[in-house]
């Protein structure tokens, strides 16, 4: 029985990122059939937008070095988005021509970060991405963009509120019709969460994720859908981080979150119980324990 509570919404889009950001920072290579696998499982538990891949540099993160061949095996699941990263325009034709629907760039709001990640400064990251932005929606693609850092870098520490609304409201200028505001190492906290959404012009241009590195990622949740916000970034199995920022740790569980939202009486059309039985499955894979709570709890038999 939901209990729900005041200046929430009835229902919330939950963009799954295990695909990508859960596994580009696992260290053993998941064979492709595995990650075709994991993501038809995520279509089956009624996911309708599930980020498949990276085409970045393979040299950058190996782990994603077969996004071609993921995406050519994919059985691609009517009404389902499938995303996939792209830094540049080389990595545009290669998501071309494999009929990617959706593509994703993705900035930094820290110097550090961008040279780390992107080999590029924060300026010279618009350079990189403006072509790509424009030529994919030539193309009819859309364009989502990501901000990492947008709480605090590891090197500069917090990341000022102004800084990562101008580097969020650059890229949406370019046409991107959504902005997720990345906690990369997960510092965040509530009132944070809530004056950095309140300080954009479209809230409901806006998603939130979250890595739950201090434990916060369910409160900032909480936090960012008071403010707003209607999609969340999750990973089935609360893997992740990124290779570029060692002090990353999981994306927010997608279960955790399916958890909270159900009861809160909040349509997310998906089905929890196939969602476990997926991590348990990974983890099995994987060969360790799902970091996810819920996980953990339902999986005790
Ligand atoms: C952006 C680059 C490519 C710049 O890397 P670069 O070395 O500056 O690249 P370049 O433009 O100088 O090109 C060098 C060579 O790489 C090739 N190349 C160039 N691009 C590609 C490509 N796309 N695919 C395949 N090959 C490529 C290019 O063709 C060239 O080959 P050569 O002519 O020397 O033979 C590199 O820095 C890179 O790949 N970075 C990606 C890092 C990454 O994937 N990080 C994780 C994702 S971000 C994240 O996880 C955070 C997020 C999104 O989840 C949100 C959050 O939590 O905050």
């Amino acid at each position: 029985m939901p209990y729900a509570m005041e200046g929430l919404p009835q229902q919330v889009t939950i963009y799954e990122v295990g695909p990508r950001d859960g596994l580009q920072n696992e260290s053993a290579v998941v064979p492709v059939e595995v990650k075709a696998e994991f993501i038809h499982r995520l279509a089956d538990a009624g996911h309708k937008v599930i980020e498949a891949t990276s085409f970045v540099h393979p040299d950058w993160v190996p782990q994603l070095a077969d996004a071609g061949e993921l995406l050519a095996r994919l059985r691609r699941k009517p009404g389902v988005r499938y995303p996939v990263l792209v830094p540049n325009l080389r990595g545009l034709d290669r998501a071309l021509e494999l009929q990617a629907d959706e593509i994703a760039v993705f900035a930094s709001a820290t110097e550090t970060f961008a040279a780390k990640n992107l080999n590029r400064s924060l300026e010279s990251q618009f350079e990189m991405f403006e072509p790509v932005v424009a030529r994919a929606l030539d193309n009819g693609l859309k364009v989502r963009a990501y901000v990492s850092m947008c709480f605090g870098d590891p090197w500069e520490g917090p990341t000022p509120v102004r800084q990562v609304v101008e580097v969020g409201e650059r890229l949406l200028g370019l046409g991107c019709h959504e902005l997720s505001l990345g906690d990369t190492i997960g510092v965040g906290t509530p009132g944070h969460v809530t004056a950095l959404i309140d300080a954009f012009r479209t809230p409901e241009r806006l998603a939130v994720h979250f890595h739950d590195t201090y434990g916060q990622a369910l409160s900032n949740t909480l936090a960012a859908l008071r403010a707003g916000v209607t999609t969340v970034d999750a990973s089935t199995g609360g893997i992740g981080g990124c290779p570029y920022a060692e002090s990353a740790t999981g994306n927010l569980a997608t279960e955790d979150l399916v958890w909270m939202l159900q009861g809160l009486g909040i349509e997310t059309g998906l089905d929890l119980g196939k969602l476990v039985s997926t991590s348990v499955w990974l983890a099995e894979l994987l060969g360790r324990p799902s970091p996810s709570r819920v996980v953990q709890a339902l999986s005790k038999g």
